[in-house]
């Protein structure tokens, strides 16, 4: 269970979380809102990416302000930018570092990395330069190398916003497929049909919080009143 008390964080003086208490267990929730409305920040909340200002944020009962490290290891993060998460020079290399000091053997960590490929269509790129790929593939790059780890929840900012409808789909098909809790900001809000939960964000606020299809209504008519 992730928990957020009172949670309100500023850049260089600007608020951009204004004190959010809400918790989330549900095992697919969505979060949409406006370009800056706050969500990439509240995302990196949950994994001690962005320690708040103020206000606490918990995981299974641990604070992300002093237990970052164990923390990272449940929650999983996928970024919007998957070249900030490409780190290796291959695309099997890129995988396999999330596997590493886990305890597993050659044969295992090799198993595991060509399943996860296989899954997310890369097969045929194991061992390419990772840097080559389209900027669809090193999107399913990074959310091969976070699953591969096997967290107990995945955080996705974004994580289609680079892909064909095809990919869309598959993004779509692997997310709903996961047994661990997924919180996934999109501006595809097709995606979220079929949720449990999702929280329409506005400056820094969750201004809604309920059904996938009330919740995109919400959003719909808060930006047709604001254009
Ligand atoms: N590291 C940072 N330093 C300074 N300002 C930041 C930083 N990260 C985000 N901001 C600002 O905080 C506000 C909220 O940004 P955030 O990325 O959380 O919004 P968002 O809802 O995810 O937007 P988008 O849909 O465009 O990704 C924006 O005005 C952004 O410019």
């Amino acid at each position: 269970m992730i928990r957020l008390e009172n949670v309100t964080h500023a850049y260089e003086g600007r608020r951009v979380l204004c004190d959010i208490s809400v918790e989330l267990s549900e095992h697919r929730i969505g979060l949409i809102g406006a370009n800056g409305s706050g969500k990439s920040t509240l995302a990196r909340t949950l994994n001690g990416l962005v320690v708040p200002d103020s206000g606490r944020v918990s995981v299974d009962g641990l604070d992300t302000r002093t237990d970052a490290r164990a923390i990272r290891r449940r929650v999983g993060f996928v970024f919007s930018d998957a070249d900030t998460q490409i780190i290796m020079p291959t695309v099997a290399e890129d995988v396999e570092i999330g596997l590493r000091g886990s305890g597993l053997d050659r044969a295992e960590i090799r198993k595991r990395v060509d399943a996860v490929l296989a899954r997310h269509g890369l097969a045929d790129h194991r061992d390419h330069p990772a840097h080559l790929l389209s900027g669809g593939q090193k999107q399913m790059l990074a959310l091969a190398s976070v699953l591969v780890t096997e967290p107990d929840v995945l955080v996705c900012d974004e994580p289609t916003t680079l892909l064909d409808l095809r990919n869309v789909r598959v993004v779509e098909q692997i997310l709903r497929g996961l047994p661990q809790q997924v919180i996934l900001l999109t501006h595809h809000l097709d995606v979220l049909d079929g949720f449990d939960r999702v929280l329409v964000m506005d400056e820094g606020r969750i201004v809604f919080d309920g059904d996938p299809g009330e919740a995109v209504d919400f959003y719909v008519g808060l930006m047709d009143r604001r254009s």
